[in-house]
């Protein structure tokens, strides 16, 4: 449906026809024209019972008004009633050289062709309207696409002598086919090509970064771990980036609380097996009994008590990424003797079960035990000392690094505040050289442990030596004897190393182990950490304990 409508200069309808007939419309238009808005021509949307565009245009003081109703989900009419600068943007899909449209109807006849592209194509303005768009247009195919109905999207068409992207669209009407629009996209096909190979470029750079990253931040996630910038913290660094990428199995040796497991967690961290997570074994916790089926697994139905499908041990579960042995120096004789075959070629037989299983894992073992010296007693086997030895890393005692003291302590006390909410300790300066001139027979975890009670004790904003001191003057006290344990001697200063002192040293480390356990409801990870000691040291007092 469409209408004409026509107002002299008094504004009064000098000519109605279908549409415009209607006075409702008729009083739209007219306070269109009232509010000014469109001067000289303009387009207006009316929902008038239906819904409806009109564009009008002043012939000196008349006004001529073309009246199109539209579908009621028609998008231009939501431009029109929404844009209020709706004929410019028209006017841009038109005209615009950067658009280049033509519009044909059913016939194949051009209806619209912007003057900028009737000048490139030799004609005069207005020129090629009305005629067949193959007399027009080199190499056109809209005739083809008005009969039949399909769209070709980024074809190249020659024109002038050049080689240009463009698209040619059916245009319908209630669902029968009024005409097409060509369009050129782009100015050439080398454009399309060009930048179809930067976007890949692009895709294939952003993965690379994309993986690069996420690298960075685990590598630098495992090595941030790892504080102090000493020589030797240099140096364990850089053995540590070496040595993680081989497929060797590594031994981690030094005392306990050196920050063995870190040096483990970085290895793995920094290998190309870190998107897997390491599978942990304490050897020290392992229960004789249940020792086999822990790291072999076991098949369905071995024993009383099983799983019903079997069971993965330890050896399989580390598949395809890293296996951290920790404390492997306290493994019993009878269980390193089984070690030695899957250390060996990495096969393995499930317990209750005769198939062979294989895994590809990376071993990283660590103990603060001496292994000269249990080769030499014969606690330790030479032949497991070399498979597990391939590369050995020397963890520094904290004694050989002093300089990083300073960047320890203030790290410690941001965890320590952060886990508590409480505002972060500075720390006086004469804490530092108080610090470097203790023995730490408990390494970096002594250190951690005395800072956090420190912490606890200090009443200011402001990390002192007496708070240090406060805790029982227990830095200087360290006893040797528990040396590889990193616990503190007991609040009762006494003067002379009688046997009474070791008593009482017992004594409070059996309360304070008894406390923990139920403060941890046995988590014996948690209870060795909390009470600064290598789990290895807890399961053997609390053997002891328990004998007691
Ligand atoms: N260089 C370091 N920077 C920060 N924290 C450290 C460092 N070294 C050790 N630690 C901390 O000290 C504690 C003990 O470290 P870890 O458990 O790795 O020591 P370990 O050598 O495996 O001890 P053990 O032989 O007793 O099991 C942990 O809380 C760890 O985070």
């Amino acid at each position: 449906m469409a209408g004409v409508l026509i107002l002299n200069d008094q504004k009064s309808v000098a000519y109605a026809s279908g549409l415009a007939a209607n006075p409702a419309i008729q009083r739209q238009l007219l306070q269109e024209l009232e509010t000014g808005r469109g001067q000289g021509s303009g387009i207006v949307a009316l929902n008038e019972g239906g819904k409806y565009i009109a564009v009008y245009r002043s012939l000196g003081d008349e006004f001529v008004f073309l009246i199109e109703a539209v579908d009621s989900e028609s998008t231009l009419f939501g431009l029109v009633a929404s844009v209020d600068f709706a004929v410019a943007v028209l006017t841009y899909l038109v005209e615009s050289p950067y658009l280049s449209l033509v519009l044909v109807d059913d016939q194949a006849r051009i209806r619209f062709m912007p003057p900028v592209h009737e000048k490139f194509f030799g004609l005069e303005r207005g020129e090629a309207i009305g005629k067949h768009v193959t007399e027009v247009i080199e190499n056109t195919k809209l005739h083809k696409v008005v009969q039949s109905g399909k769209a070709e999207i980024g074809k190249l068409q020659e024109m002038g002598g050049i080689t240009r992207v463009v698209s040619r669209v059916p245009i319908k009407q209630n669902g029968k086919i009024v005409g097409a629009i060509g369009q050129v996209m782009f100015k050439g096909p080398t454009t399309v090509h060009e930048l179809s190979q930067e976007v890949s470029k692009l895709r294939s750079q952003v993965a690379f970064y994309k993986s690069e990253l996420s690298g960075i931040q685990q590598n630098a996630y495992d090595l941030e771990q790892m504080i102090g910038e000493s020589d030797a913290i240099r140096q364990l660094k850089a053995d540590i980036m070496k040595v993680a990428p081989m497929h060797v199995p590594v031994l981690i040796v030094g005392e306990s609380g050196t920050g063995k497991e870190l040096a483990a967690q970085a290895l793995h961290g920094l290998s190309a097996r870190s998107k897997s997570r390491m599978v942990f074994v304490n050897a020290a916790a392992l229960p004789s009994s249940l020792v086999e089926s822990e790291l072999f697994g076991y098949e369905a139905g071995a024993f009383t008590g099983a799983d019903k499908s079997g069971r993965k041990g330890k050896f399989e579960q580390a598949d395809k990424t890293s296996l951290f042995f920790d404390e492997i120096g306290d493994m019993a004789p009878e269980i390193q003797v089984k070690l030695l075959r899957v250390l060996q070629d990495g096969m393995f037989e499930r317990v209750g079960g005769n198939r062979v299983y294989h895994s590809d894992f990376r071993l990283i073992c660590a103990s603060n035990r001496s292994f000269q010296e249990m080769i030499n007693e014969g606690t330790f086997r030479l032949d497991l000392y070399y498979r597990i030895s391939g590369v050995t890393i020397r963890m520094p005692s904290l004694r050989e690094r002093l300089d990083d003291i300073p960047a320890l302590v203030p790290r410690f006390l941001l965890a320590f505040a952060n886990r508590h909410r409480m505002p972060v300790k500075r720390v006086d300066k004469r804490v530092y050289p108080f610090l470097q001139e203790q023995p730490w027979p408990g390494n970096v975890r002594q250190l951690l442990h005395e800072v956090e009670k420190a912490a606890i004790f200090s009443d200011g904003p402001e990390l002192r030596v007496e708070d240090f001191r406060m805790t029982g003057g227990l830095l200087e006290d360290a006893a040797p004897s528990e040396a590889t344990s990193g616990i503190s001697a007991p609040t009762t200063r006494v003067g002379s190393r009688h046997r009474r002192i070791q008593d009482a040293v017992n004594e409070v480390e059996r309360t304070m182990i008894s406390e923990a356990m139920v403060r941890h409801r046995s988590n014996k990870k948690k209870v060795a950490e909390d009470l600064g000691i290598s789990r290895a040291y807890l399961y053997k007092r609390l053997a002891e304990i328990a004998v007691a």
